[in-house]
């Protein structure tokens, strides 16, 4: 066994373990990073950039569904798989070419090959050949997809987002299983790429939402054009030939068995800490084995062990994962001095149609921070001039707003051009902004932010009558997992 020693080690070459590299270097510090799996990152092999290439090919062959609303006649689409998938392959590639080329030039000492676990507090093991004594230990490990035992026993039919940006070609029929982002951006990328698809929930939720206003106008939106089984549950994936047989039960009880070339997964990923031996590293964990950690500093406990990404659970996105390993890696370096980091204003975003944007607060939190005492403003995008104008008039905004302060709290949103309002309300709440001081904003016409004015509008509204002391409890705001 060959050891080594360094400042800080950082387990996993992904985005949050790669930010936490470059701060401890930033500091001076000599940190080592350790990858078990390809370097590239979830993000740019498996991630956000192959699904985004996906449902640009579904976008544009959804155009063309769409342009005879507009007079506009172009033929019978063909919809040719093998080269949708091989620009996917090919500019996920590239993508992820970048990051491996960044990897590749950092010096071969900070670099170590192989998964690591902790040995004692301070020591890891990589791959029984190293042993890394390290000062300070950033955990950088990322997520793993769910997949239940009993539904992977069906065979390598049934699969998790990381197979479909390796199909060479559009299979003919998925099954979709779970309503998050994955599911619903996958979904409906592939059935308007011309595939047979069902998604199942065995609730109601959809994306991130939390809103049941939005929440049902969204599940009402989706539905005209997706087949989606909510409450419904799966019985059994069983192989059949060359297809899997799905069994379901729906709400009222009714079992019924299709047939689809895959079953797609989507059911939610897990922080990946099972085989870091964290018993050993002498820190407090919660039940579910993760370690508890101060979301400002990313430190767990007082020791000098830091979490970042998906590890932790808390936000599994992109930025996040970004920002909390610059954060780890920044105090890891400068233990045991260490500070709170820029935490920015919640912002999630999925990639449907219509999009799903939420900002701030949501509508799930305030039901616990605010007990009732937040004022509501609603938008429908049906008669919303421009989004009428792009036959994109679909969906509901609300916002939300704090009485006495006329703080603006947060949004969620079903709707046209969402990621960029997603983006505004965000930039508004962590300015601090009051909805009159988002009023006095400028704003054009026509634009789909003139429907974000209506309903600003409208909590402005809401806001000047608070409800009696004692507040109502908050209506029922967990509408299904
Ligand atoms: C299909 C899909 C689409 C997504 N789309 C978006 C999107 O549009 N926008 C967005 O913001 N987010 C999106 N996400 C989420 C985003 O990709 C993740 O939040 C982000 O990539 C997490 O980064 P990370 O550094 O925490 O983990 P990762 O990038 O997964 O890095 C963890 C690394 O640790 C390594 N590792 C694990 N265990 C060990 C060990 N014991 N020893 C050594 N190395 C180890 C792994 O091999 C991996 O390389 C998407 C995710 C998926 C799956
Ligand atoms: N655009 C984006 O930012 C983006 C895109 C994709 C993924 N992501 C990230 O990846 C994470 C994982 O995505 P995901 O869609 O897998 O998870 P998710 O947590 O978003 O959704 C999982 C869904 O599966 C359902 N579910 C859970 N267990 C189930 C079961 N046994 N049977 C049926 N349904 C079940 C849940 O109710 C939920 O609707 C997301 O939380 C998100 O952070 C982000």
């Amino acid at each position: 066994m060959k050891h080594i020693r360094c400042d800080v080690a950082i387990i996993g070459a992904g985005t949050a373990g790669l930010s936490a590299y470059r701060a401890a270097r930033a500091a001076g510090k000599h940190a080592v990073l350790i990858e078990g799996g390809p370097y590239g990152t979830t993000c740019a092999r498996v991630g956000c950039m192959p699904s985004k290439l996906l449902i640009s090919a579904a976008e544009a062959a959804h155009a063309l569904h769409t342009a005879p609303a507009f007079g506009v006649h172009p033929g019978a689409a063909r919809i040719d798989g093998p080269a949708v998938m091989d620009r996917v392959r090919r500019e996920r590639d590239r993508f992820a070419g970048f990051v491996v080329e960044n990897v590749e030039g950092l010096p071969a000492a900070d670099k170590l090959r192989g998964y690591a676990r902790f040995a004692a507090p301070g020591r890891l093991v990589v791959d029984e050949h190293t042993e890394v004594q390290a000062e300070r230990i950033v955990i950088a490990t990322g997520s793993v997809p769910v997949v239940p035992e009993e539904w992977a026993r069906a065979g390598p039919r049934v699969i998790h987002s990381d197979a479909v940006f390796e199909w060479t070609d559009l299979p003919k029929s998925v099954a979709v299983i779970g309503t998050g982002v994955i599911g619903l951006e996958l979904g409906q990328a592939l059935h308007r790429l011309g595939v047979r698809v069902a998604l199942y929930a065995r609730g109601n939720s959809i994306a991130q939402l939390s809103d049941p206003a939005v929440l049902a106008d969204a599940a009402a939106v989706l539905q005209e054009e997706l087949d989606v089984r909510f409450q419904t549950q799966v019985v059994s994936v069983q192989p059949d030939g060359e297809q899997l047989a799905l069994t379901t039960r729906n709400a009222a009880g009714d079992e019924r068995q299709e047939h689809y070339e895959h079953v797609l997964v989507a059911i939610g990923r897990a922080p990946n800490v099972q085989a870091l031996r964290l018993d050993l590293a002498g820190i407090e964990r919660d039940r579910r084995g993760i370690p508890l950690y101060d979301r400002t500093t990313m430190q767990c406990g007082t020791s000098p062990i830091f979490i970042a990404g998906d590890a932790n659970d808390e936000l599994p996105l992109l930025p996040e994962a970004a920002d909390q390993g610059r954060i780890a890696g920044h105090n890891a370096a400068w233990y045991p001095d260490v500070q709170p980091g820029l935490r920015r204003t919640p912002l999630a975003i999925a990639f449907t149609e219509p999009q799903i944007a939420t900002a701030g607060a949501g509508w799930r939190t305030l039901c616990q921070s605010h007990h009732g005492g937040f004022a509501v403003g609603t938008v429908s995008f049906a008669n919303q001039g421009r989004s009428r104008v792009m036959l994109q008039n679909k969906g509901t905004l609300r916002v939300y707003g704090e009485y006495g302060s006329g703080r603006f709290l947060g949004a969620e949103m079903a709707g046209p051009r969402a990621e960029h309002i997603g983006h505004l309300l965000a930039w508004a709440v962590q300015a601090g902004l009051t909805v009159a001081a988002m009023l006095d904003m400028p704003f054009y016409h026509p634009v789909v932010e003139e429907g974000v004015r209506t309903a600003l509008r409208d909590l402005a509204e809401a806001l000047k009558h608070p409800p009696p002391e004692p507040r109502q409890p908050c209506p029922d705001c967990t509408p299904g997992t």
